[in-house]
């Protein structure tokens, strides 16, 4: 069982800016399930979707695989002996976390746990990329860069998984579906100044698009299909598919 996350629990002079840490990495389950509507239906999901786009003799990466929740989903759902899972982070405290999760479980499917960027990634004959809340955390400059790669890398008939925070299109939808994120965080046990603070730490951190960037980019990539599979609130599951 992971650790309650109390990280804002009390009054912070300064809030710092969010980052994937040690202290982040001891309470991250707890975190992320309280945090983003979801979530497991998505992880969930981003098996049964590998299952449908996963095909033998290719790798399938996990982009951004923090504990590697995605990866176990889709070593759970399709376990191939003859295809190979890469996950990557860069950050240092969620790979070992990571790498020792991942060793805990026997599938046939091998698994390759590594920390990267995801801007330093080459991809090679791929049938499945998930980028699983991690492109909001790239500046929005390399954005289109590393979905161009994505999809030179995958293989015709391959799926790439986006799931992500959206903004709204129009300002006074966005504040209201937010405004309810935050019922949603409240309902879970955070207290106003938690939510006040960890979104002051979010800020220039977290960059949300619309969903018509994203389409735009996919669009842009070559990506032929794509289309939203899952959402809640503003947190919402894309798949494209080449
Ligand atoms: N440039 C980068 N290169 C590699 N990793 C990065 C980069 N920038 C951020 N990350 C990593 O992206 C992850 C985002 S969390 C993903 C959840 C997971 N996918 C899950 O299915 O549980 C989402 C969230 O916490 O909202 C963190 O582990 C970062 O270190
Ligand atoms: O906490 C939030 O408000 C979020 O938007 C999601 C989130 C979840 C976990 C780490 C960083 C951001």
């Amino acid at each position: 069982m992971s650790k309650t996350d109390n990280i804002y629990a009390n009054p912070i002079g300064e809030v710092e800016s969010f980052r994937f840490d040690q202290q982040v990495v001891e309470v991250f389950p707890d975190m992320i399930k309280r945090s983003v509507p979801g979530y497991t239906t998505i992880i969930d999901g981003i098996g049964e979707l590998a299952q449908k786009y996963v095909k033998p003799e290719t790798r399938i990466y996990d982009l951004g695989c923090s504990l590697g929740a995605a990866t176990l989903s889709i070593r759970q759902a399709v376990n191939d002996s003859s295809c190979e899972i890469i996950a990557v982070d860069n950050s240092e405290a969620m790979i070992e976390r990571c790498q020792l999760i991942q060793s805990s479980y026997n599938f046939e499917m091998p698994v390759t746990v590594q920390e990267t960027d995801i801007n330093d990634m080459v991809f090679e004959n791929a049938s499945f990329v998930v980028l699983n809340f991690t492109l909001q955390f790239l500046p929005r400059g390399q954005r289109q860069e590393l979905m161009d790669k994505i999809y030179q890398g995958l293989i015709e008939g391959g799926a790439l998984i986006l799931s992500e925070k959206l903004t709204m299109g129009f300002k006074e939808i966005d504040e209201n579906i937010i405004d309810i994120h935050h019922n949603f965080k409240k309902k879970n046990g955070y207290s106003d100044m938690e939510i006040a603070q960890k979104r002051a730490a979010l800020e220039n951190v977290l960059i949300p698009d619309t969903r018509d960037e994203h389409y735009k980019r996919f669009k842009s990539a070559g990506f032929s299909q794509y289309d939203t599979w899952f959402q809640h609130y503003n947190f919402a599951s894309l798949i494209a598919v080449k």
